[in-house]
């Protein structure tokens, strides 16, 4: 279920950081099409050759993103296997990952926070109509294809990216290092389920409207397991309505979170509220 990439068809560019496991790298593969070459700029996703026995998560993970297809979706090329690498090839996202992006610019608007969460809403929905459990929503996976700028009224364009190795694979350690973005019924059943990307959906629009500050940043593991064991909330942000929505999303029993459809409308009237409207001009309409 994979076009696989041959090695030879790959060049190598700068490194672009790490995920869990995983070096990425910028470059471009080449494809022969009828006598003509094409270059393509991707992105390199590299399984550290230490944990090749996670190559089959690694795969899978990429795999449920390419058997769908959705605009809010990260495409993958295919996959290349050239001795101990197992390697990726996912489209090149022009402005990388969202977590990054907001720290950098504290600039972005609240119309701009709210067209990126309604873009996730819909992502989340595709894969809740495909009964598909994503299992690693989080800004740091939001890439940001288009940056939209106030001036020129254009507004971003965000692709989810694959759930990357299966956090039962990881180890405990790294789940207990994902809360709260990690749904807490996770930590015992180790099952990832639809609700569970609710909860990450909280989350991550916790994160979104913290400028990409990432929630219990400074809990070491024990701290975050407590964090769970007392049922505890993250801070409430002011805006109330949106506070509601990722209570309502992060709430600890998985039955009571909201549906994809519920998420969408109640993110469709945060964009309409007045507050949207104070935010952006400072002045209620009369
Ligand atoms: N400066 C800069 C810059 C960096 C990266 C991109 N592009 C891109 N494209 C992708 N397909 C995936 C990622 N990516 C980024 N971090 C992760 C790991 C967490 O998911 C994945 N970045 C664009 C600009």
């Amino acid at each position: 279920q994979f076009h696989m990439i041959k090695h030879e068809d790959l060049t190598w560019g700068e490194s672009l950081g790490q995920g869990s496991f995983t070096h990425i790298f910028r470059g471009h593969k080449t494809d022969q099409r009828d006598e003509v070459t094409h270059t393509t700029e991707v992105l390199l996703k590299v399984l550290d050759a230490n944990h090749k026995n996670c190559w089959e998560s690694f795969f899978e993970a990429a795999s449920l993103m390419s058997q769908i297809s959705h605009k809010h979706l990260l495409l993958v090329y295919g996959i290349s296997v050239h001795k101990s690498k197992n390697i990726m090839v996912q489209e090149f996202v022009k402005h990388g990952a969202l977590d990054l992006y907001l720290k950098k610019s504290m600039s972005v608007s609240v119309s701009w926070k709210l067209d990126v969460a309604k873009q996730l809403a819909c992502a989340l929905n595709f894969l809740e109509e495909k009964n598909i459990a994503h299992g690693n929503i989080c800004a740091k996976n939001l890439l940001l294809a288009r940056e939209g700028d106030p001036s020129s009224d254009n507004s971003p364009f965000i692709k989810l990216s694959d759930p990357g190795t299966s956090m039962t694979l990881l180890g405990k350690d790294v789940v207990l290092d994902r809360i709260p973005w990690v749904a807490p019924e996770v930590l015992d059943t180790l099952e990832i389920e639809l609700e569970c990307d609710k909860w990450s959906f909280g989350t991550t629009l916790w994160e979104i409207f913290n400028n990409g500050e990432a929630p219990l940043q400074g809990l070491d593991l024990i701290q975050k397991q407590q964090f769970y064991e007392h049922f505890s909330n993250l801070p409430a942000l002011e805006w109330t309505e949106l506070a509601d929505l990722i209570a309502q999303c992060m709430q600890y029993q998985p039955e009571l979170r909201p549906s994809c459809r519920s998420i969408i409308r109640q993110v469709n009237s945060l964009i309409t509220s007045d507050y949207e409207i104070l935010h952006a001009t400072g002045t209620l309409p009369k």
